[in-house]
């Protein structure tokens, strides 16, 4: 039976390196994928890695219908075995009842790969649609790790290293920022409650406030 899977986990957890494998395993045995993206940090219609592997995509609009895209690709004679969607939390929840649809009507199997928690710990709307609709919920098994060694779990938003919480869902960005940017840090939910990220725990540890005092 095809399947909708849902692959999720915090940013820099291997979900793109996946799709990749996925679909290098299905096109070694001469299988066909349609590969959809949202906002790639390497740009329009690239699919990428931070392990430095990309491929080409169609990257997904507003408006785009994909079940009528993958219709009118098959009924233009074109081939379809499976279809990757990497960036799923981008989609819109309409986008996400569409990949659905072609699981049941086209008979495909459908991966989906996204973060499921904004830096707020908020669902994204296409993930929230994402976990009422898979089939299956697959966490990955390379976990991320907060800078205190746990698993991380959340994904906090950093302007300068310090998490912020205030600002708009979707910023496209990176864990390798500079400290100026924008940028994101994974930590486990002890220090996304705390807002403690690895810089301002550093700061925390060399403050004259929490050295240890002297009995001397
Ligand atoms: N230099 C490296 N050597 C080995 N593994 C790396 C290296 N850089 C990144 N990775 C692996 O790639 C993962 C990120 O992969 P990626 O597919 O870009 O993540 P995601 O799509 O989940 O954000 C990291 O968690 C790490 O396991
Ligand atoms: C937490 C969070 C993330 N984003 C963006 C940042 C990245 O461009 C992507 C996640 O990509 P990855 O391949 O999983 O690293 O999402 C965002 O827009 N808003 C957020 O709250």
């Amino acid at each position: 039976m095809p399947e909708l899977v849902f692959f999720s986990g915090t940013m820099d957890c291997g979900k793109s390196t996946l799709a990749l494998q996925i679909e290098h395993n299905r096109s070694a045995r001469g299988l066909v994928g349609m590969i959809f993206t949202r906002n790639d940090r390497a740009g329009e219609g690239k699919l990428s890695s931070r392990l430095g592997l990309v491929t080409d995509a169609v990257e997904v609009g507003d408006g785009a219908d994909l079940y009528a895209h993958l219709v009118d690709h098959l009924s233009q004679g074109r081939r379809a075995d499976y279809v990757i969607a990497d960036e799923a939390q981008f989609l819109a929840p309409e986008q996400i009842d569409q990949l659905a649809r072609v699981v049941d009507d086209l008979e495909l199997d459908v991966y989906a790969f996204g973060i499921t928690t904004d830096f707020r710990s908020k669902l994204f709307p296409g993930s929230q649609r994402l976990v009422e609709l898979a089939d299956r919920v697959e966490v990955l098994q390379v976990e991320a790790l907060c800078w205190c060694g746990a698993r991380a779990t959340h994904n906090a938003r950093t302007v300068g290293g310090v998490m912020v919480v205030e600002g708009a869902q979707v910023v496209v960005g990176d864990v390798t920022g500079s400290v100026d940017e924008v940028g994101y840090e994974v930590l486990c939910r002890r220090h996304h409650r705390r807002r403690m990220t690895a810089a301002t725990a550093h700061a925390a540890a060399l403050s004259p406030d929490v050295l240890p005092v002297s009995s001397g």
